[in-house]
């Protein structure tokens, strides 16, 4: 029996339906004749919006209702933003494909200001990504962070009610959702060293599905997939995600993999960085170096009093 629909799993933000949408035109686009739909769904993450996602219980807010979708045979594929996607997987689900990844840097975003060093002491900045606080206070400690959530939509209309002087955001998401003219400067890989998989989108689906596995085949870069899985093993070495001051990213030089870690104190007092080069066939064994070069630097005593702080492992 072959494979005639394939149905897809996604939350119901502007961003998720974008990137729903994206796989089902380049499935369709691979497959002639597939029959692809959408099957949007309410997840924890965006139920508890006012909450910072460190003190909600963190990781997988995002993608449980998707998985549960995927074990009770209710979807056959759950499309994610890869940052977002906890390190393990459900028993019988995994990850199968991620597609060419998008601009990975995080975005400057001010309707007065021109970059990140043009802001004047004091200015307040929305975020509440603990590891975009921890580069920005970093270099700009006389800067103030203020607390920002909600989908890009709610976070752009916040800036321009006047709440902040200037927001951070992934670029990813405001060039996806046609925001692109809003990023005011792209801040550089060095000063806000992204989170592990920012601006990858990934598909997870059942690990019996051999068809559905081969459908997705023509959708998978092979490139972006090998760094993404360098920047996963570090954070899972670290217990991390996107939630922790944890950023992470490799980049390919020809066959080998060059992948900068980092670990910071939420108010920028320390950031530890470590980085390290392999074969891109070691990619998860250069995570799990550069993890633990960074834990040698005394990441996990930063990471305790961040864990201790949202209440949870
Ligand atoms: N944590 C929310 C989230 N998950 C993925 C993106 C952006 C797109 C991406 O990184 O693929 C965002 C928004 C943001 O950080 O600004």
């Amino acid at each position: 029996m072959s494979t005639r629909e394939i149905r897809i799993a996604t939350r119901k933000s502007a961003l998720a339906l974008w990137q729903a949408e994206y796989v089902k035109a380049r499935l369709e686009q691979a497959h002639p004749g597939l029959i692809v739909s959408l099957v949007p769904m309410v997840s924890r993450g965006d139920k508890l919006l006012d909450a910072p996602l460190a003190k909600i219980g963190g990781k997988g807010l995002f993608v449980k209702e998707l998985e549960t979708a995927l074990l009770d045979n209710e979807a056959d594929i759950a499309v994610h933003s890869m940052k977002d996607v906890p390190m393990d997987f459900p028993e019988g689900l995994g990850l199968y494909c991620i597609c060419e990844r998008e601009d990975p840097r995080d975005a400057f975003v001010s309707n007065t200001f021109d970059s990140l060093d043009a802001l004047p002491a004091g200015s307040i900045v929305g975020t509440s990504s603990l590891r975009r606080q921890a580069q920005l206070l970093a270099r700009r400690p006389d800067l103030e962070i203020r607390f920002l959530r909600g989908n890009v939509n709610t976070r752009l209309a916040k800036l321009d009610a006047g709440e902040y002087d200037a927001i951070i955001l992934a670029a990813a998401g405001l060039i996806r959702l046609g925001f692109e003219a809003r990023i005011t400067s792209s801040i550089g890989i060095d000063d806000s060293l992204p989170a592990g998989g920012q601006g990858a989108v990934g598909i997870e689906c059942r690990s019996a599905d051999r068809e559905i596995h081969a459908l997705l085949a023509p959708l998978d870069h092979a490139d972006t997939a090998d760094r993404v899985k360098a920047e996963r093993a570090m954070n899972k070495r670290l217990n991390g995600g996107c939630q922790v001051p944890i950023a992470c990213y490799a980049v390919l030089e020809g066959d080998d993999l060059w992948l900068r870690g980092l670990v910071g104190q939420p108010s920028g007092g320390t950031l530890l960085m470590a980085d390290a080069r392999a074969p891109r066939a070691e990619a998860e064994r250069l995570g799990v170096r550069v993890a633990e070069a960074l834990l040698a630097q005394g990441a996990e005593a930063i990471l305790k009093d961040v864990y201790g702080e949202a209440g949870h492992p």
